[in-house]
């Protein structure tokens, strides 16, 4: 559903990432994990086609992405580490707002019942966003991916800052969208989510994938001293 070939990204004669090849399918859940600059957001920015490649390819569904920015657009919901909502306007006013810019129009009941099913407490849905913690936030984020019927999530560190337990509720949300049969990117800093929540683990390393396994295959443990040794 996902494909990256040969996808290389250079700044001048700086090369942000290098020759990724990287197939996401349906029901995947793809961690991207890699330090500081690494060239994990450029992977996502690549995908959503907020910049272009210098050689290789990004394909959503076999379409070229700079070929096909429409199609491929519709088919992706992207979740930022601080999702763009409009504070003074209530959950349930955002969702309103994003799904009619993308032309899906929902009754009230069930603007509601896609945030309850993203986990929303149902006394906040009527709520300004202003009074929102970032668990809440990227929730709203999910309702939309649902109510546009993302087939692909993208997501760059949405779990970082929320508790254990938003983090944990966040990782139930993207378990959810797998079984539907949507394929997931994600890029974060958090090993044990990766590894709970993850179907693949990817390790980058200076625009590099230098890893690239299915989470099954190794113990949290093992993640960890790869992860380290890498790190050096
Ligand atoms: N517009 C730009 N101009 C020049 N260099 C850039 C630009 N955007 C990104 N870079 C560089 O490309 C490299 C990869 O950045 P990227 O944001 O993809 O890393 P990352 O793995 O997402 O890191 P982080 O974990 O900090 O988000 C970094 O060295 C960054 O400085």
């Amino acid at each position: 559903m996902l494909e990256a070939t040969n996808l290389t990204k250079n700044y001048g004669d700086f090369t942000a990432l290098n020759g990724l090849d990287l197939s996401i399918k349906s029901g995947d859940i793809f961690c991207l994990l890699g330090a500081n600059g690494a060239g994990k957001s450029t992977t996502i920015n690549l995908f959503l086609n907020f910049i272009e490649p210098d050689a290789g390819q990004a394909t959503i569904n076999a379409m070229d992405v700079t070929k096909h920015p429409k199609e491929t657009r519709q088919l992706l919901s992207y979740i930022p580490e601080n999702l763009m909502l409009y504070s003074n306007l209530t959950g349930l006013e955002n969702l309103d707002f994003f799904c009619g810019l993308g032309k899906k129009h929902y009754d009230k009941e069930q603007l509601e019942e896609l945030l309850k099913q993203s986990g929303l407490q149902p006394d906040f849905i009527h709520r300004r966003v202003s009074s929102y913690s970032k668990g809440m936030r990227q929730k709203v984020g999910i309702a939309l991916a649902r109510a546009r019927g993302a087939r692909v999530l993208l997501l760059d560190e949405p779990t970082s800052g929320l508790d254990p337990k938003a983090s944990n509720e966040f990782s139930e949300l993207l378990l959810d969208m797998k079984e539907k049969g949507v394929a997931t990117l994600m890029a974060t800093h958090d090993l044990f989510r990766a590894k709970d929540t993850g179907t693949h683990i990817g390790i980058m390393k200076q625009g590099i994938l230098i890893e690239d396994f299915k989470s099954e295959d190794v113990s949290f443990h093992d993640l960890e001293k790869l992860y380290l040794k890498h790190m050096h």
